[in-house]
């Protein structure tokens, strides 16, 4: 062997170092140099051309195991020059015979630098093998290094023991080599440096040897595995990186792996192999141009830390604030694309089938893909797309009818119901779920469903109805974390086809059209819903109006308290002032200074008692326990307080209690019959009234739109189908959960409308921890939350601006720039109006300023979704306006069917509109 070995070295034979066991021989090819002047010397080597490798004669040998290929005169086919300089590149691992490679393309290397290429394992002489590029750089010296590189190749043994270049042109555009066979890129963020690709089966040349351990193998000294080394051709080399152990850290808590400063608080940017993390001035040194994302030099090639899988091609502020976007964008994709850093597909099994790549590939490149995939056993029902942990109930729904994994088994999710849906016995959560769709399971243990949700039972043809229509069933899936059928499933095109035709020509039900309402706090969301009903004539159940009542009554004793307490104020503050003035008084009269007690505002013993009795209530929270029983016992004591000049007084300064609901006026001059036994509230009582929520957070109403007198004038193939149903779905913005996760839920709404109240914009709110919030940053905040949720993505929207009644009051005193997203509005008058400095013929000051805030939203939703907005001007208590903004939710969904010509103009989407209004964003 080491005959053998010394014939491929041309001149001297000194670096060949023969241990006496024939197994450590060093082998090295270098790159002629073609870079920048060096600041130090390097050994000298000669210039190793083609035609002068010698041929190699004799392949070993009797010893089957430790066969080692003859390399036959190399096939020259592209203008690669060999070099051969053990010096330069470094010695190999000592266990392995080993050659080393470099191909000469161009390259630039400075100081501390040494390049590598290193050639795959060879399992049999006649496949291919490739060839990958090792590039090291001294840490130290990394700083200055001009690191430009471009090297590649891809090489096979050949049957007869050549070492044959596989295709030259992949040396010079490797990348598109790499993304033809893997269908993602090379993996570089940086044209600088790049792998090579891995070869694929072309080469149907028999194996003419038996299997024999790497042939030829390359390992440096100090690295002991290569990536490349141990794939097998057509398997995945994922599976067989090895995982990095985690980086220590040698500083504190909180510093920085290299430099070891900083503290918690510093940002920092994470390595995903071994987890190290690297302030703003280390980063770029440990990272270099990250061709495989954001990765320690020395963690490249290493799989990623599975724990940072879900991080993967997210990077932090620190790495955005320092590159530019396109440069983190590439990182990125690196990141997110190239080979080493994909999950192994052998560590996937779906239905008992072990994954390969190309079946991971699709499960992740479906439509509607399992999110979170991690490896692990799992099992997937391909008709309706369910999908779960093996053992488990279902956790997701994916996209049916992949070719991936095996036959479902009935015990797949361990079901002991005795009722299966398609061929898996069904878990005791998921028949709740049947229980309260009302599907009879009785006698009929085995269902077909569809990835729509429609089930029928198994060997007859009708389709029964759909298990998740009804939002109940859709909430307790989500509170059983349990998965709903969305219907972008059904609309992907892959749903079964033949099923919906059947559950069409069925007519079991017409698409329902779902509007989802959701908003700020006290936006107004309840007062629209309880509009629609009283516009469409949904009556309220004679339970539903009980509970109006007792809230009604609740929130008058709320408004009582209030003004009691700022009875009390008033009082006390007079009374100090009576005091102070007295004293004055006294001291320059020398008077005895003495003052009366009462006031315009004091009240006698026993309302005072009353009084006090309330807002100790009031204060612990506990007003609403005393309900219905003080409604009975206190009117006569309410009305005698209504009465009172005390409370008038106070009442009459009710502008300076901010407590006081603006609505609460409403209630108060109707006290004494209000807080009657016998009293009913009217339809105007309800829409005034606060509180109301129908069924906890979550309200729904089904209407259809009656025609209007303009509609009826309308072209007949305009009008709308006076029979399409409608829900409106109103959710509290505290039923969507912390970072809104109960979203999902509602993905199948075709609409959602975000109300938002204009009067917001002065207004602060206060959590938990005593921190306020500008309301209508709060609402800006909880927009854009909804707009760029992943259940949302190309969801029509259509923004509610409400209560521009109150608006038109309030910006008389208050400038709309006292919220600081409006800083910049500044109302100034069109040209096109007369030069007088009045508003005579422009549109009130509120309608600017909707406008302006109508633009600022629509900017951003724009900004964040590259869609538009659509936006509809509404006062809730005026029921034409709510009106016209839902018959413009139900325009917005069919919008583009009628007249495509819109969709082109992103900003200009109003239902309300008022002449010579002129923005002044
Ligand atoms: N003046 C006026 N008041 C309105 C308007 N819309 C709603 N309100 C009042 O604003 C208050 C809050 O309205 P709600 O409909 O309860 O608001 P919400 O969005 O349900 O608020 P939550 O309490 O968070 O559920 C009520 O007192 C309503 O009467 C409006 O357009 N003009
Ligand atoms: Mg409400």
């Amino acid at each position: 062997m080491a005959s053998l070995l010394r014939k491929l070295r041309p001149g001297s034979s000194s670096s060949i170092h023969d241990d006496g066991d024939g197994s450590n021989y060093e082998y090295s090819f270098a790159s002629e140099y073609k870079g920048p002047p060096l600041s130090f010397s390097i050994p000298q080597v000669n210039p190793f051309k083609i035609e002068q490798i010698p041929v190699a004669s004799v392949a070993c040998s009797s010893a089957d195991q430790i066969s080692v290929p003859v390399i036959q005169p190399i096939v020259k086919s592209s203008n690669i020059q060999l070099t051969l300089n053990k010096d330069l590149l470094g010695s190999s691992n000592s266990k392995s015979p080993a050659i080393e490679f470099a191909i000469s393309g161009s390259a630039e290397l400075t100081k501390s630098c040494s390049l590598r290429v290193r050639v795959d394992t060879v399992d049999r002489i006649g496949e291919s093998g490739s060839l990958n590029r090792i590039y090291d750089a001294d840490k130290s010296s990394t700083e200055n290094t001009a690191q430009k590189l471009k090297i590649s190749g891809s090489f096979r043994v050949s049957d007869t023991g050549e070492i044959v270049e596989e295709s030259p042109e992949s040396e010079l555009n490797p990348t598109n080599s790499d993304t033809a066979e893997s269908g993602s890129s090379s993996g570089s963020a940086s044209s600088d440096i790049f792998s090579c690709r891995e070869d694929d089966h072309r080469n149907n040349v028999a194996p003419v040897h038996v299997k024999r351990p790497s042939v030829v193998t390359f390992l440096s000294s100090e690295e002991s595995y290569d990536p490349v080394v141990n794939k097998k051709c057509g398997g995945s080399e994922v599976a067989s990186l090895p995982v990095r152990p985690h980086a220590e850290r040698t500083g504190n808590k909180g510093t920085c792996y290299r430099c070891n400063r900083g503290n918690r608080f510093t940002e920092k940017e994470i390595c995903i192999v071994c987890r190290a993390k690297y302030c703003q001035y280390c980063v770029i040194r440990t990272m270099g141009s990250m061709p495989e994302g954001r990765k320690c030099i020395t963690c490249i090639g290493y799989r990623i830390d599975e724990n940072m899988r879900k991080t993967q091609g997210k990077c932090s502020r620190l790495l955005k604030h320092m590159l530019s976007e396109v440069q983190v964008k590439q990182i990125m994709q690196a990141e997110l694309n190239c080979e080493v850093n994909q999950m192994p597909p052998e560590s996937f099994f779906v239905n008992g089938d072990q994954l390969d790549r190309s079946k991971l590939k699709l499960l992740q490149s479906c439509a509607k893909p399992p999110k979170k995939l991690k490896p692990g056993s799992y099992w997937y029902d391909k008709a309706s797309g369910f999908w779960g942990k093996d053992g488990q109930p279902p956790s997701q729904i994916i996209t049916p009818r992949l070719d991936v994994g095996g036959h479902l088994q009935k015990s797949a999710s361990k079901g002991n119901t005795n009722v299966s849906i398609n061929g898996r016995e069904i878990t005791k959560k998921e028949l709740r779920i049947l229980k309260l769709a009302g599907i009879p399971y009785e006698g009929t243990p085995d269902f077909w469903v569809s990835p729509d949700g429609s089930y029928q039972e198994e060997g007859q043809k009708n389709v029964k109805g759909r298990i998740w229509d009804k939002t109940t069933v859709r909430i307790a899936c989500a509170f059983m974390s349990l998965p709903v059928p969305s219907n972008s499933i059904a609309a992907s095109g892959e749903s079964d086809v033949e099923g919906e035709n059947k559950f069409k020509d069925n007519s079991v039900q017409k698409k329902l059209y779902k509007f989802l309402l959701v908003g700020s706090i006290k936006s107004g969301t309840s007062t629209i819903v309880k509009q629609a009903k009283h516009l469409y004539n949904i009556p309220f159940s004679e339970e539903e109006r009980q509970n109006i009542k007792l809230v009604i009554q609740s929130n008058l004793y709320t408004y009582l308290g209030i003004l009691l307490e700022g009875r009390e104020t008033f009082e006390e503050s007079l009374l100090e002032k009576r005091g102070r003035q007295t004293a004055d008084e006294s001291t320059s009269a020398g008077n005895t200074g003495e003052t009366t007690n009462t006031t315009i505002y004091s009240i006698g013993p026993r309302l005072k008692a009353f009084s006090d009795w309330l807002i100790k209530y009031m204060v612990s929270g506990n007003l609403e326990a005393i309900f219905p029983a003080a409604t009975r016992e206190y009117a006569p004591l309410i009305e005698e307080l209504w009465r009172d000049a005390a409370i008038q007084a106070t009442y009459n300064r009710r502008n300076e209690l901010d407590m006081l609901p603006r609505g609460a006026s409403y209630f108060l001059d109707r006290a004494v019959e209000i807080s009657k036994v016998d009293y009913e509230p009217t339809d105007m009582d309800i829409m005034y009234a606060e509180g109301i929520s129908l069924s906890n957070s979550l309200t729904t109403v089904e209407f259809s739109f009656p025609r209007t007198s303009s509609e009826e004038s309308l072209d007949p193939e305009y009008q709308h189908d006076l029979s399409l149903k409608y829900q409106l779905i109103r959710v509290h913005p505290r039923g969507l959960g912390e970072n809104c996760k109960w979203l999902e839920i509602f993905e199948d709404m075709d609409v959602v409308l975000f109300c938002v109240a204009l009067t917001d914009y002065d207004e602060y709110t206060v959590d938990r921890n005593g921190v306020s919030t500008n309301k209508m940053m709060a609402a800006k905040q909880l927009f854009e939350n909804i707009i760029t949720h992943r259940s949302f993505t190309n969801k029509k929207f259509l923004l509610i601006l409400n209560k521009l009644d109150l608006l038109e009051e309030k910006m008389e005193q208050i400038p709309l720039t006292r919220c600081e997203w409006f800083c910049d509005f500044n109302p100034v008058i069109s040209n096109n109006q007369n030069q007088v400095n009045n508003y005579t013929n422009s549109p009130p000051l509120a309608q600017r300023a909707f406008q302006f805030i109508a633009t600022k939203f629509k900017k951003l939703f724009y900004s964040l979704t590259n869609r538009k907005l659509y936006v509809s001007l509404v006062t809730g208590l005026e029921p034409d306006t709510v009106d016209e903004a839902l018959r413009y939710a139900r325009e917005v969904m069919f919008w583009e069917k009628w007249d495509p010509s819109v969709t082109g103009d992103k900003f200009e989407n109003t239902s309300t509109s008022f002449d010579e209004i002129e923005p002044t964003t």
